[in-house]
């Protein structure tokens, strides 16, 4: 049997539609869904995907305004911008372009960011109700996943998941989302012994490692379902994920490109929680 390509690009497309349509009812109803997306500093690959975002967002007709600071940004300018934001009725998500520069404690400007506004699912509140299996604001990442997974009818249910990676971002709550759907989760990571021994055995094999290529054919079980979310740049410029396509395709039944793949629907997840947080939705205090 042929393996199946999991079309993420396509299927953000479609999702965005839809959205575009629920949008359009908010803004009938005087709601002009709002994302604030804060950028400091300029890694370029962050300027790139915020980039991304923003043309996402208004397409779907949503307002995204990017607030660009400079790296010497303190961390307490940073804080105060936040509560600025928290406070500002008009935006109803706010996202903080991760990774920070160095000198600013992510951890606590997470934490700044009101819960209801939490548009990327990071803040501890929204991280403790994904956990006990409560609607919330999911990381997108991992949220992205789970609805490529259900929209190829992928069972979840009952499979051993092997997550490599163990983020915040992505690792963690993925294998997360997938126990919640009764899956069996393995958790690998840098110091993991003999990874081949737990990944051959994944029926769901999620790679988020960030190194290009690494999960060859030998790691992957006859009939896996393959979800790549690496994002490496190689030398020549192109993008390349962490498994090696070529090989997984004659092992896997499903595998998700790279680019093309879980990355697009990273961002239309975001879109989502941003209508819901525009619509009231999740709200905690
Ligand atoms: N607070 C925060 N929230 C994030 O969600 C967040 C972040 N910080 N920091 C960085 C990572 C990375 N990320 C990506 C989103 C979409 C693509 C994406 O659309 N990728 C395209 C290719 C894009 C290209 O060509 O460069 C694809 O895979 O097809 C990639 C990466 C969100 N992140």
């Amino acid at each position: 049997m042929s393996v199946n390509i999991l079309n993420g690009k396509q299927l953000a497309q479609r999702l965005r539609m839809e959205m575009k349509d629920e949008v359009d009812q908010l803004v009938q109803d005087g709601i002009k869904p709002k994302l604030t997306v804060v950028l400091v500093g300029n890694n370029p690959a962050s300027l790139s995907y915020v980039k991304g975002k923003e043309k996402a967002a208004k397409e779907a007709g949503i307002l995204a305004d990017v607030i660009r600071l400079p790296d010497s940004t303190s961390e307490k300018e940073l804080l105060r911008l936040i509560q600025q934001l928290n406070e500002d009725d008009t935006v109803h998500g706010i996202l903080v372009q991760l990774p920070l520069p160095e000198h600013i404690r992510e951890q606590l400007v997470i934490t700044a960011i009101s819960p209801n506004k939490d548009v990327d699912g990071f803040h501890p509140v929204n991280i403790g109700k994904m956990m006990t299996g409560e609607d919330t604001f999911l990381p997108c990442t991992p949220y992205g996943i789970m609805t490529m997974l259900d929209a190829y009818d992928i069972e979840i249910e009952g499979k051993h998941a092997v997550v490599i990676g163990r983020s915040n971002i992505v690792g963690k709550p993925v294998g997360q989302l997938l126990l919640n759907r009764n899956a069996t989760v393995t958790y690998c990571h840098s110091r993991t012994k003999n990874l081949k021994q737990y990944t051959e055995q994944a029926d769901i094999l999620i790679a988020a490692i960030g190194k290009a290529n690494v999960i060859t054919k030998d790691y992957i079980k006859k009939g896996a379902v393959v979800i790549d979310v690496g994002i490496n740049r190689l030398e020549d410029g192109s993008l390349t994920g962490d498994v090696d396509m070529e090989g997984a395709m004659e092992k896997a039944s499903h595998i998700t490109p790279v680019p093309g793949g879980v990355g697009p629907m990273t961002i239309a997840m975001l879109l989502k929680n941003t209508i819901d947080a525009a619509k009231g939705l999740n709200r905690v205090e």
